[in-house]
């Protein structure tokens, strides 16, 4: 089956506790398991819960095309890391997905360009795409936004290729701004920027999908028309009929657009 044409990814956060993510799993895979545009493989769906709930998330989602994945990743293959997870340990789990270098891990770990270049490296290594988050801070024109993503891609992207690893990488272009706000950044910006990134070069046997996070929700998929590979997901999916909507959006525009 070809990879789907649009992505939607979800990231819970810390928003939920183990009880309210098993629930809302539930939910979302019941939507997996009823909606043709998933079942088909045309729209992809994959969701990033906490730690401790992968195992119980692993069996929920077993029946379906949904992945899953950690929302964070160790930079080192094992030892003496307290509180670290090992990309092994995720693929031990059944996860295919490393979240990594998102802005809030940036601002409260302090994750710097060769901790996330590493923690790319390594996911590739162990056989899971990373979900490489990127954006400016400030809000600014998208030409200085899309040279500040093309810089910090190939700081991302850096050791990955030196060490010649392959496979895919979704470009979670989130501008920081954009990130817990009420609404997302404009869509004529997201559009320019997206645009431009997915154009940027990347090492050999490296593919990218962009995908665009920040305050998404129902609705921008469709005004994005096309020009971004699908979208990051946070509050604005916590609703499962929200969710549900998006999927129909994405699943509309596909039509329209082939
Ligand atoms: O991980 C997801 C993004 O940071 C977006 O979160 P948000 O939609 O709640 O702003």
């Amino acid at each position: 089956m070809s990879q789907p044409a649009i992505w939607l990814g979800v990231s819970l956060k810390m928003y939920f506790s183990y009880q309210q993510t098993l629930t809302w799993c539930r939910d979302v895979a019941e939507l997996a398991r009823r909606h043709p545009a998933i079942q088909q493989g045309e729209v992809g769906l994959f969701v990033l819960p906490a730690y401790p709930a992968i195992p119980a998330v692993a069996e929920i989602f077993a029946d379906t095309p949904v992945r899953f994945g950690g929302q964070d990743v160790c930079q080192a293959e094992n030892g003496a890391w307290t509180g670290e997870v090992s990309a092994s340990m995720l693929q031990e789990l059944g996860c295919s997905l490393a979240e990594i270098g998102h802005a809030e891990r940036r601002r409260h770990f302090h994750e710097d360009k060769t901790q996330i270049a590493a923690k790319v490296a390594m996911s590739l290594r162990h056989g899971l795409t990373p979900v490489l988050c990127i954006g400016e801070e400030q809000e600014g024109e998208p030409a200085q936004a899309i040279a500040l993503c093309q810089q910090q891609l190939a700081e991302a992207l850096d050791n990955a290729g030196q060490q010649g690893l392959q496979g895919s990488v979704f470009f979670a272009y989130e501008p920081q701004w954009a990130i817990g706000a009420p609404q997302p950044a404009p869509d004529s910006y997201i559009r320019a920027v997206c645009a431009g990134l997915r154009d940027l070069q990347t090492p050999d046997g490296i593919d990218l999908q962009v995908i665009y996070g920040g305050s998404a929700g129902p609705g921008l998929i469709q005004r994005l028309a096309g020009d971004v590979d699908g979208l990051f997901l946070g509050r604005f999916a916590h609703d499962p009929k929200a969710l549900a909507q998006i999927i129909d959006e994405a699943s509309a525009l596909l039509k329209e657009i082939r």
